[in-house]
């Protein structure tokens, strides 16, 4: 379980987040949506450790975040950022294989490679493996980090739980991978781990969250299953966008149409 308790963080004299609590399970996936500078990126930089509260507490399990190593939680904790640019010329494996650096000491095991190869190719980059990462496409940078991210926390690590933080994961995909990513991140969840994903796409959203939190200049204003949280007046209050909720009998989810 992630808890977060009463958490508030201020920079400026301007207070960003103002008091938000919560609870994350493993098993669910769980996103966080609202408009641009609602808090959705700080608010997930302080669950992973990026940016300290400057008031609250978060809780891993029975421990609070701010009492546990960096170096212990490297094992079982990974955080996909927006900012994720690489200054220098390695190729697509040694990006996915910095995902496995908590893991060893000075030379990767011959199971840190394979658990590469295996990230490689669950995010359908295998072929891509010896490429400059530079000459990627933008789309199959964010793959491969994907693919680095989840070979950081590919194994359990002493029975901890997995938590895995995206934030826009999915803004410089294709429809397909678009998919692909989030299907592949319900399926991590389900194996005891916590996902917490920032999009803002509200029909994905809709499709594949387990647990919504919908954040404003904030403040969390709702939270729960999304067939019962993304109402057509939290759309019109989040974004001034006024939607309709539409139950297509084709699929078993609603769809928000504008
Ligand atoms: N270091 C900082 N200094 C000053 N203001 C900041 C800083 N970091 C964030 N902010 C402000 O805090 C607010 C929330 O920012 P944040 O990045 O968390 O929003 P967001 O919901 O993730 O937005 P977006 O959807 O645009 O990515 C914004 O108004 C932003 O300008």
């Amino acid at each position: 379980m992630l808890k977060l308790e009463n958490l508030r963080f201020s920079i400026g004299g301007n207070e960003i987040i103002k008091g938000v609590s919560g609870e994350f399970e493993p098993g669910k996936l769980s996103m966080i949506i609202g408009p641009n500078g609602s808090g959705k990126s700080t608010l997930l930089k302080m669950m992973s450790g990026t940016l300290t509260p400057t008031v609250g507490t978060i809780w891993l399990g029975d421990a609070a975040l701010k009492k546990q190593s960096e170096k212990k939680l490297a094992k079982y904790r990974a955080v996909l950022s927006q900012q994720t640019d690489m200054p220098f010329p390695l190729t697509v494996e040694e990006v996915v294989m910095m995902g496995r650096y908590p893991h060893f000491h000075y030379k990767p095991s011959i199971k840190d490679i394979e658990i590469c190869r295996l990230a490689l190719e669950k995010l359908q980059m295998k072929g891509f493996a010896n490429r400059n990462y530079l000459t990627l496409s933008g789309g199959e940078q964010q793959r491969v980090h994907f693919a680095r991210v989840l070979a950081q926390i590919w194994e359990p690590h002493q029975n901890e739980l997995r938590y895995l933080f995206l934030d826009e994961p999915i803004a410089s995909l294709d429809l397909g991978y678009q998919h692909e990513f989030l299907k592949i991140a319900k399926e991590i969840a389900l194996e005891n781990t916590i996902v917490v994903a920032i999009i803002h796409d509200l029909n994905l959203a809709m499709q594949y969250a387990d647990h919504l939190v919908a954040l404003k200049a904030g403040r969390k204003i709702v939270e729960g299953r999304p067939s019962e949280a993304l109402t057509e007046k939290l759309v019109l209050d989040l974004y001034d966008v006024p939607a309709r909720i539409v139950y297509p009998k084709e699929v078993d989810y609603p769809i928000i149409a504008i």
